[in-house]
């Protein structure tokens, strides 16, 4: 029996896992909730889902099996795939058969599949500092970690925001906690400086616990050609807050540091700029700034995963411990085509860019898909350089210097 539903569940897992997942846009994540009757909205979003969740399962499955074989025997990783294993098993018997007994049904089960899947992201880390103290890890192993890292977090991301929709929309909760206007986790009306003051005033309030002190903000709005006061864009306000909270963490960490021996600090400045095709949001502090050569670094995962700080002996958590904050708060913004770029004066201080798609029909999800490229990256080991840098002495140096 267990052979023959070993046997069953691998030609599915290799069926679903053959199809390319199904971006959506803003747009058509908010028609789920919008077009039609409620029960007929309900019924589209069982259908795609359905066939969708395992889709997009199933090819990050693919991708962790390619994982280095060290990577994929540490104990965490193995915790991390059963999760995912035993998540698709049981989307599995939603497949085929009559709908309409299914739905109450598959909403509690993608509840109980979001709740099991609660701590992936610690688990991983851990799953990387188990290989890091038990096998160490070389460069290649780290590029290979960092490739697959955006990715499965990219594609986790996905799964958390389709899950959300549909029982935001259709579970029994549905009605509780959500501004009337809000289609699931989605606010078409999102005013973005509303977000921006929440995430600093949670900031500060952190901030002044850890350092009794905090940095003044000032907050510039920009609309050309708009002449209205507010400035609101389609987007899902909770993704904008884990980026502005943690971008204010670094910024307040940054200036109180940088001017520790100072009572006065010079205040974050945050600018909002709604243009054409995007929202800009820009937050420059004077902290002190990092080395160009450094500031990749903030975004490598490998460089933020080191033992957790505990949390007892220091009382009250560090603002911008190591944490996988910059890297997946990137995430968040690319997961609908926007971006966070950090441009950092060295010696003065960092400005923060998040760039967000103003047009909804633009925004659309980013997913890693598993192609030949993606099992040559797996594959391969790190290309040699193709550009000469450091010059190296005696004769042979100069015939064959290269000139741009
Ligand atoms: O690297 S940073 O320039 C920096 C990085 C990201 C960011 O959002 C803001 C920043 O300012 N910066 C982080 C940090 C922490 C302690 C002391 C000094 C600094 C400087």
């Amino acid at each position: 029996r267990r052979q023959l539903i070993r046997k069953i569940s691998s030609t599915s897992f290799d069926k679903y896992a053959s199809f390319n997942p199904s971006p959506l846009s803003l747009r058509q994540l908010l028609e789920f909730g919008t077009k039609g009757s409620k029960n007929g909205c309900q019924e589209a979003s069982f259908h795609f889902l359905r066939k969708e969740l395992p889709v997009r399962l199933a090819n990050i499955m693919k991708e962790i099996s390619l994982l280095p074989d060290n990577l994929l025997t540490m104990p965490s990783v193995r915790l991390v795939m059963s999760w995912y294993e035993q998540s698709f098993q049981e989307l599995l018997q939603f497949e085929s058969g009559d709908e309409m007994s299914h739905l109450p049904k598959f909403t509690d089960k993608l509840i109980n599949i979001r709740n099991r899947h609660t701590n992936v992201v610690e688990t991983m880390a851990q799953g990387i500092l188990e290989l890091k103290e038990t096998h160490g890890i070389d460069v290649n192993t780290e590029n290979r970690i960092q490739y697959f890292l955006d990715r499965f977090y990219m594609s986790r991301i996905s799964i958390r925001m389709l899950i959300n929709q549909h029982t935001l929309l259709f579970g029994s909760d549905s009605e509780l906690g959500n501004h009337p206007r809000h289609i699931g986790s989605i606010d078409p009306g999102c005013n973005v400086l509303h977000v921006v003051q929440d995430a600093f005033e949670n900031a500060r309030f952190l901030c002044e616990q850890y350092y009794l002190m905090c940095p003044e903000i000032e907050i510039i709005c920009k609309s050309p050609g708009n002449k209205l006061k507010n400035i609101e864009i389609v987007y899902v306000p909770s993704h904008l807050y884990h980026m502005l909270f943690e971008l204010f963490k670094n910024a307040m960490r940054a200036v109180v540091e940088h001017h520790s021996e100072e009572t006065e600090v010079p205040k974050l400045k945050v600018m909002i700029c709604k243009g054409v095709e995007d929202l800009t949001i820009k937050l420059s502090d004077e902290g002190g700034g990092v080395p160009r050569s450094k500031t990749d670094l903030l975004f490598q995962y490998m460089y933020s995963t080191a033992p957790q700080p505990c949390r007892s002996n220091s009382g009250s958590a560090p603002l911008a411990g190591y944490g996988y904050g910059l890297p997946l708060s990137r995430l968040y913004a690319r997961y609908f085509h926007g971006d966070i770029i950090l441009n950092s004066l060295e010696g003065f201080g960092t400005d923060a860019l998040i760039y967000l798609k103003v047009l909804s029909n633009e925004a659309n999800e980013l997913l890693p898909v598993y192609n030949t490229t993606t099992s040559k990256f797996y594959a391969s080991d790190i290309p040699v350089s193709d550009w000469s840098s450091s010059p190296s002495n005696g004769p042979s140096s100069t015939s064959t210097r290269t000139y741009f």
